[in-house]
C-alpha cells in the first residue's frame, strides 16, 4: 500500500518558525532572511517525511500564519481597506491575521475562530461587494516546485472551496451562493496550473464535509465541484475529509469523478459502515485515516491491521494516512526529557507518527513476525497504569444530589449580597494579569534550576502585591492574584493533578506564533495536594476587598489537553471535576468567598452535527461543572467564565451549569448575546465583557458607559457585572492600566446615574 499524511506541523521542532517570524515582527530579520527560515523549515520537513519511508508527501500545509489565510490570498480574497494600505505582499500577509498600525493607515485584523473542533485558530475571510475572485497567488505553486527542485513530485493541497464558504464571512448581504461560479472558475484553474506544473496528486480539504449537510449545501458541493474536476487533466484530485464522518455527502461523492477520498476512521468511525453499505467505486483510491491525528497514543497495530483487512474487502485501492492533519500534535518524543523512557514507549508525536505508518504498511504486507509488531503488541498487552479503583467507585455512586447546589440560585444570590455587600454593578477583571518578559523569565529560571522555590515564589507575591495595589487604587469591587504562577491554565492544573504526565517542548500551534502545550492524562486523575489555595490567600491577606479564587474548569482541562483513549472522556472529566471540587472546597475553608471556575473550551467540543450536542457531550459536560461548585456553602458565590465563541445556541445548557456569575467575552460579536439573554429570561448574573482584551487599543471612559447604557437597556443592573472580556495575560503593563482605570470610571459614573434615578421625587 502507499503511504501519506495530510499535513504537517509547521513550527519547527523547536518552535523555529515562531522565533524567525517574531524577530520578523521586530524588524531584528528581514523578509528574505523570514523567507529562508520558511524554506529551510519545509525543506526539513519534507525530507523528515520522506525520510521515514512515507510515499507522498503534502505540501501546502506550511504557513507563515494559517492555510486558511493562504487560501484567501491565493484567491484574491484581500479586502479593500487592506490593499488600500499598500504594503508589501509579506506586510499585508501578516496585516490581514495581526491587524495594522503605523505610517500606512490603522485596520483591524480579520477576525479569528476556532478551526472545526480543535484548539487551533484560523483566520476567517471575507466576501463582499469589491471581492474579485482570481487566482493570483504564488505561494501553493512556488512550494510544489520547491519540493520538486528536492526530487519529491509532492501532493499540494489547499482548502477546498466548499469548506472557503462555509468559514468565510459575507458583508454587504451578499451570500455564499453569489461566489460560487467565480470560486469555481479559480479552483479549476488552480487545478489546471498545478496540473500543468506536473502534480500527480492534487489534495483539496474538504472537513466542513463532515457537518449536518442540507440539499442546498450539496447542490453547492455539486456545483463547485463540478466545474473544478473538468480541469483536472491528468491530475488526480483527492478529496480530503477529517474530524468526522460523510453520511450525508458520501452518496454524492460516488457519483462525482473524484479520484481520491480521505475519511477520518478515528473521529468518524461510522464513515467505516458508510462505505461498508453503499461501496467503494473502482475509480476511488481511499485514503484511510486510521492514525490519529490529534492524540499523542501509539496506534494499536492489531486493532489497525484488523480494520485494514476488512477495508480490503471493500476496495483494493487504499492510501494509509492520518485521521487529520499532524499539525494538533506535538513535533517530536525525541526531545522529551522529564517523561521515562518505559512511559515514552506509549507516545507518538509526528515524527513518530511517520514511522506508525510505514510500519503498518510493512506489516500489513510482510505479516506480524517484525519485531515493530512484536513490540507494539506487548505494549497494548498489559494496562498502562494501575486504576485507581476508589476514586472510580466513587464516581460510579455519585447521585443526583451530588450535581445539584442547595438552595436554588435565586435565594443563594440574595444571600451572596448580603454576605458581599457590594455596590451595583460590580467590577472586576478575569484573572490574569501581563505574563510579563520578567514573569516568564522569573519561571524559566526556576525550570532551569537557577533559582530555589522561595525565590521564584517571592517574585510572584510581589507582582500580586503590586497589581493588588494598583487594584485597590483604581476601585475594583473584586480583585484577583493575577496567576502569575501559571505557564498556561491547563498545563498549570495538569503539572498540578495527579494522573498527568507534561512535556518539556510539546508544542501545539494554537494561532499565528502563539502554542500550547496540552498536558497528557495519562491515568486516573486526582487531588493530592492543594493547587491555588497559598496564592489566593496570600492575596486575600494583603487587602480588605474580595479576592476570587482562579480554577480552570474540568471540561476545558480535559478539552484543551490529550486526553486517554482507554476510557470515556465523560470518566476523566468526572475525575478532574472531583479534584476541583476539593479544591473549591479547600478555597472555601480558607475564606474565600468568591471562586471563579472558567470554562472557555466548553464550546468547543461541541459534537460538529448538532443532533450529537446534547446525547454525545453536553448531557455530561454540563453535570461535571456543577459537581465541581455541588458542595458549597450558599454564601460562597461561583463565578465561570467563557470566551473564543458564539454562545447563542447553547445558552440554555450555560444557565444550566447553575453558576451563580458568568463573565463573557460579547463585545467582538456587537453584543447580539445581551438579545439572547434576554429572551431567554437567562438567570444567571452576568458580565458581558465591556471592552476586548485582544487588542492593545484603550477603550475611552465614555466608550465604555456608552456600552454600559446598552447592556441596561437589555438587562436588570442587579444582575450585571462589569469586566473584560477574557483575562489579560497577552497585554503589556500600559494599556492593561489605562484600559481598567477607565473601565472602573465608566462603572462608577453609570452607578451614579442609576443612584439618581432612583431617588425618591419628594
Ligand atoms: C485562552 N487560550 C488558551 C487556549 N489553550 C490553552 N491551553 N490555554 C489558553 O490560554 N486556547 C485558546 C486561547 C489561545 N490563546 C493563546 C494565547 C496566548 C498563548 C501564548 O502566549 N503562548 C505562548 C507560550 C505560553 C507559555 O506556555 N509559556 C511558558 C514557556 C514560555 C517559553 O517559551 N519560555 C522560554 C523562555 C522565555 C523567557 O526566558 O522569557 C523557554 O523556556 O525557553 C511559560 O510562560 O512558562 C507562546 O509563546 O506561544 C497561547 C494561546
Ligand atoms: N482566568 C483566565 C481565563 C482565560 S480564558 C485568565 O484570566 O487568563
Ligand atoms: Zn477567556
Amino acid at each position: 500500500m502507499t503511504t501519506t499524511i495530510i499535513g504537517y506541523p509547521r513550527i519547527g521542532e523547536k518552535r523555529e518558525l515562531k522565533f524567525a517570524t517574531q524577530k520578523y515582527w521586530k524588524h531584528q530579520i528581514t523578509a528574505d532572511e523570514l523567507n529562508t527560515a520558511g524554506q529551510e523549515l519545509r525543506q526539513h520537513h519534507w525530507q523528515t517525511i520522506q525520510a521515514a519511508g512515507i510515499d507522498q508527501v503534502p505540501t501546502g500545509d506550511f504557513s507563515f500564519f494559517d492555510t486558511t489565510l493562504d487560501t484567501a490570498v491565493l484567491l484574491n480574497l484581500i479586502p479593500a481597506r487592506f490593499k488600500k494600505l499598500a504594503l508589501a505582499p509579506l506586510d499585508e500577509y501578516f496585516a490581514l491575521a495581526r491587524g495594522y498600525q503605523g505610517v500606512a493607515g490603522d485596520e483591524k485584523a480579520l477576525s479569528m475562530k476556532k478551526w472545526f473542533n480543535t484548539n487551533y485558530h484560523y483566520i476567517v475571510p471575507e466576501f463582499d461587494n469589491d471581492t474579485e475572485i482570481r487566482a493570483q497567488g504564488t505561494k501553493l505553486f512556488e512550494e510544489f516546485q520547491e519540493a520538486k527542485s528536492l526530487g519529491i513530485n509532492a501532493r499540494p493541497s489547499l482548502i477546498g472551496p466548499y469548506t472557503l464558504l462555509r468559514l468565510s464571512r459575507f458583508l454587504d448581504g451578499r451570500t455564499p451562493d453569489d461566489f460560487l461560479p467565480s470560486l469555481a472558475a479559480a479552483y479549476a484553474e488552480i487545478v489546471t496550473r498545478l496540473h500543468g506544473l506536473g502534480a500527480d496528486w492534487i489534495q483539496l480539504d474538504e472537513p466542513a464535509l463532515v457537518y449536518d449537510q442540507d440539499a442546498h449545501d450539496l447542490d453547492r458541493f455539486t456545483q463547485l465541484y463540478d466545474t473544478i474536476l473538468t480541469a483536472k487533466g491528468t491530475s488526480r484530485i483527492l478529496l480530503q475529509t477529517y474530524f468526522g464522518d460523510v453520511r450525508d455527502s458520501y452518496k454524492l461523492i460516488k457519483t462525482l469523478p473524484f479520484d481520491g477520498l480521505g475519511l477520518d476512521f478515528v473521529e468518524g468511525p461510522e464513515n467505516a459502515a458508510i462505505i461498508e453499505q453503499n461501496g467503494v467505486p473502482e475509480s476511488l483510491t481511499l485514503f484511510a485515516g486510521i492514525v490519529n491525528g490529534k492524540n499523542i497514543w501509539r496506534t494499536n497495530y492489531q486493532q489497525s491491521l484488523a480494520f485494514l483487512a476488512n477495508l480490503n474487502r471493500l476496495t483494493d485501492h487504499v492510501v494509509l494516512s492520518t485521521s487529520s492533519s499532524l499539525l494538533h500534535v506535538p513535533y517530536t518524543v525525541r526531545h522529551e526529557h522529564h517523561i521515562s523512557e518505559d512511559e515514552k514507549k506509549y507516545l507518538a508525536f509526528a515524527e513518530e507518527k511517520l514511522t506508525e505508518l510505514v510500519e503498518i504498511d510493512h506489516i500489513q504486507a510482510n505479516g506480524t513476525d517484525t519485531l515493530a509488531y512484536k513490540e507494539n503488541t506487548a505494549l497494548f498487552a498489559v494496562p498502562r497504569y494501575a486504576e485507581n479503583k476508589t476514586l472510580n467507585a466513587k464516581i460510579a455512586a455519585l447521585t443526583p444530589a451530588d450535581y445539584q447546589r442547595t438552595p436554588e440560585r435565586a435565594t443563594r444570590l440574595a444571600i451572596q449580597a448580603k454576605e458581599l455587600n457590594l455596590p451595583v454593578l460590580p467590577t472586576t477583571t478575569i484573572g490574569s494579569f501581563p505574563q510579563t518578559a520578567a514573569v516568564r523569565r522569573n519561571r524559566a529560571k526556576f525550570r532551569r534550576g537557577e533559582i530555589d522555590e522561595a525565590d521564584y515564589t517571592a517574585f510572584n507575591e510581589e507582582e500580586t502585591k503590586r497589581w493588588l495595589k494598583f487594584q485597590e487604587e483604581i476601585g475594583l469591587d473584586v480583585l484577583v492574584h493575577g496567576e502569575f504562577e501559571r505557564n498556561d491554565m491547563v498545563e498549570y492544573f495538569g503539572e498540578q493533578l495527579a494522573g498527568f504526565r507534561f512535556t518539556d517542548n510539546g508544542w501545539v500551534q494554537s494561532y499565528g506564533t502563539r502554542g500550547v502545550k496540552p498536558p497528557i492524562i495519562w491515568g486516573d486523575v486526582a487531588r493530592t495536594h492543594p493547587i491555588t489555595v497559598d496564592t489566593t490567600v496570600f492575596a486575600q491577606s494583603q487587602t480588605d476587598k474580595w479576592v476570587k479564587g482562579m480554577l480552570t474548569g474540568p471540561v476545558t482541562i480535559l478539552n484543551w489537553s490529550f486526553p486517554r483513549e482507554d476510557v470515556p472522556n465523560k470518566l476523566s472529566t468526572e475525575q478532574i471535576a472531583l479534584a476541583l471540587q476539593g479544591e473549591v472546597l479547600d478555597l472555601e475553608k480558607h475564606g474565600i468567598k468568591i471562586i471563579q471556575i472558567d470554562e472557555p473550551a466548553l464550546r468547543e467540543n461541541l459534537p460538529l452535527r448538532q443532533s450529537d450536542w446534547y446525547r454525545k457531550y453536553l448531557d455530561w459536560a454540563v453535570p461535571a461543572f456543577r459537581l465541581v461548585a455541588s458542595k458549597v456553602q450558599p454564601t460562597t458565590q461561583i463565578h465561570t467564565h467563557m470566551c473564543y465563541s458564539e454562545f447563542g445556541d447553547i445558552i440554555q445548557a450555560i444557565d444550566d451549569l447553575d453558576a451563580d456569575v458568568i463573565s463573557f467575552e460579547a463585545s467582538r460579536a456587537d453584543f447580539t448575546l445581551l438579545d439572547v439573554l434576554k429572551k431567554v429570561n437567562f438567570q444567571t448574573h452576568v458580565g458581558p465583557g465591556v471592552y476586548d482584551i485582544h487588542s492593545p487599543r484603550i477603550p475611552s471612559e465614555s466608550e465604555i458607559v456608552d456600552i454600559i447604557h446598552h447592556i441596561l437597556e437589555k438587562l436588570p443592573a442587579e444582575n450585571i457585572w462589569i469586566n473584560p472580556d477574557c483575562g489579560l495575560k497577552t497585554r503589556e503593563e500600559p494599556e492593561t492600566k489605562q484600559a481598567l482605570i477607565n473601565m472602573v470610571a465608566a462603572a462608577k459614573q453609570v452607578r451614579e446615574e442609576l443612584a439618581h434615578e432612583n431617588q425618591p421625587t419628594l
